[in-house]
C-alpha cells in the first residue's frame, strides 16, 4: 500500500524540496512506498490529511526573514487532529528566472508573497520600478515567463532546471542565511522528540497570556516560538501558537499542558517532534 504525501505543488516548489529531503531521511528500502501528492494550496494540503485522504503533509510553517506563514497556523487551528511527525528546517535560495537578456527589460516580476518579502530590499535596489505579483507558489508564477521577454519569476534553481527555464540572477536573498522550517503532519500520534508546539486562544482579559506563560516558566519549560493570530470573531482577540524546547511526555511538561487548559479558552497540541537541518 502506497502512503502519501500532499504538499503545496507544481513539482518544483520549495515545499516538493522539503518533501524530498523529508523523503531521503526514511530508510531507502520503504521511499518506494511513498506517493508525492502536489495541491493547489497549504490548505488544501493539510485538509487531505485531516480528512484521511492522504497519510502526510509537509508544510511550511516560519521563515527566518519573512516570519510565520498565516495560512499554515490559520488552517491548523480550524482542522482536528494533526499531529508533527517531524520538523525540517530547509535553505532558500531565491533566483531571478527570466527570458530577458537584461534586468532593464523586466517590467513585471511574478512569485509566491514570501520570496517576493525575501527579497525586498533587492528588488527595490536592481527593480524599483517594476510591478511585483503574487502568485500562488513560486512554481505558479513560471507560467507568466512562456514567450514573454518582460517577466521574470523568483523561484529555486531547482525549479529552473525542471522546467528549462534561464537564471537571470542567482543568489538574490536580502539575507544569506534564508530557511523555513518545514513541519511534516499526519494523523498519527507525534513520534515525541526534543520540542512541542501548541495553540491557545483565550478572552481579551488581563492576564490572558501572563498566566499560561507562568504555567510554563514555573516548571522552568523554555519557549522557542511565539506568534499570535487573530481569533477572526473580533478585533483585539488572538490565538498563540508556542514552541517550546520539551517533550510532552516528561511529567512536568505534561503537568504544565494539562494545566493550560485552566488558563485558556481552547488548547490545541499539535505533539513532540525533532527537528532536522537540511543541507542541500
Ligand atoms: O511557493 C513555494 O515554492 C513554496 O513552497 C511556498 C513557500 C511558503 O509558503 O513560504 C515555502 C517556502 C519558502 O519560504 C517560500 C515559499
Amino acid at each position: 500500500m502506497s502512503i502519501s504525501i500532499a504538499y503545496l505543488g507544481p513539482p518544483g516548489t520549495y515545499a516538493e524540496a522539503a518533501t524530498q529531503a523529508y523523503l531521503r531521511t526514511l530508510p531507502s528500502e520503504v521511499i518506494g512506498e511513498y506517493l508525492l501528492r502536489p495541491y493547489p494550496t497549504i490548505a488544501q494540503a493539510l485538509q487531505v490529511v485531516a480528512q484521511g485522504e492522504a497519510t502526510l503533509a509537509v508544510v511550511p510553517v516560519e521563515n527566518s526573514i519573512e516570519g510565520n506563514v498565516a495560512l499554515t497556523l490559520d488552517t491548523l487551528w480550524q482542522l482536528s487532529g494533526l499531529q508533527i511527525q517531524q520538523a525540517l528546517v530547509l535553505p532558500i535560495e531565491n533566483t531571478l528566472l527570466s527570458k530577458a537578456s537584461s534586468l532593464e527589460e523586466i517590467k513585471t516580476v511574478y512569485s509566491h508573497p514570501q520570496p517576493l518579502g525575501q527579497c525586498q530590499r533587492w528588488l527595490e535596489r536592481f527593480l524599483p520600478s517594476v510591478q511585483l505579483v503574487p502568485t500562488s507558489s513560486t512554481v505558479q508564477a513560471l507560467k507568466y515567463l512562456e514567450n514573454n521577454y518582460t517577466t521574470a519569476a523568483i523561484a529555486s534553481a531547482r525549479a529552473a532546471r525542471l522546467y528549462n527555464i534561464p537564471i537571470l540572477v542567482s543568489s538574490i536573498n536580502d539575507y544569506p542565511d534564508n530557511c523555513t522550517r518545514f513541519w511534516v503532519l499526519s494523523l498519527q500520534p507525534s513520534p515525541g522528540g526534543s520540542h512541542t508546539s501548541l495553540a491557545f486562544s483565550s478572552s481579551d482579559v488581563p492576564g490572558s497570556l501572563v498566566k499560561p506563560l507562568q504555567v510554563l516558566a514555573n516548571r522552568g519549560i523554555n519557549m522557542s516560538r511565539i506568534e499570535s493570530r487573530p481569533t477572526k470573531r473580533s478585533l483585539g482577540e488572538y490565538i498563540f501558537f508556542i514552541d517550546l524546547e520539551a517533550d510532552a511526555s516528561v511529567n512536568s511538561v505534561q503537568e504544565a499542558l494539562s494545566e493550560l487548559a485552566s488558563h485558556t479558552e481552547i488548547v490545541k497540541i499539535f505533539g513532540s517532534y525533532n527537528v532536522l537541518p537540511i543541507n542541500q
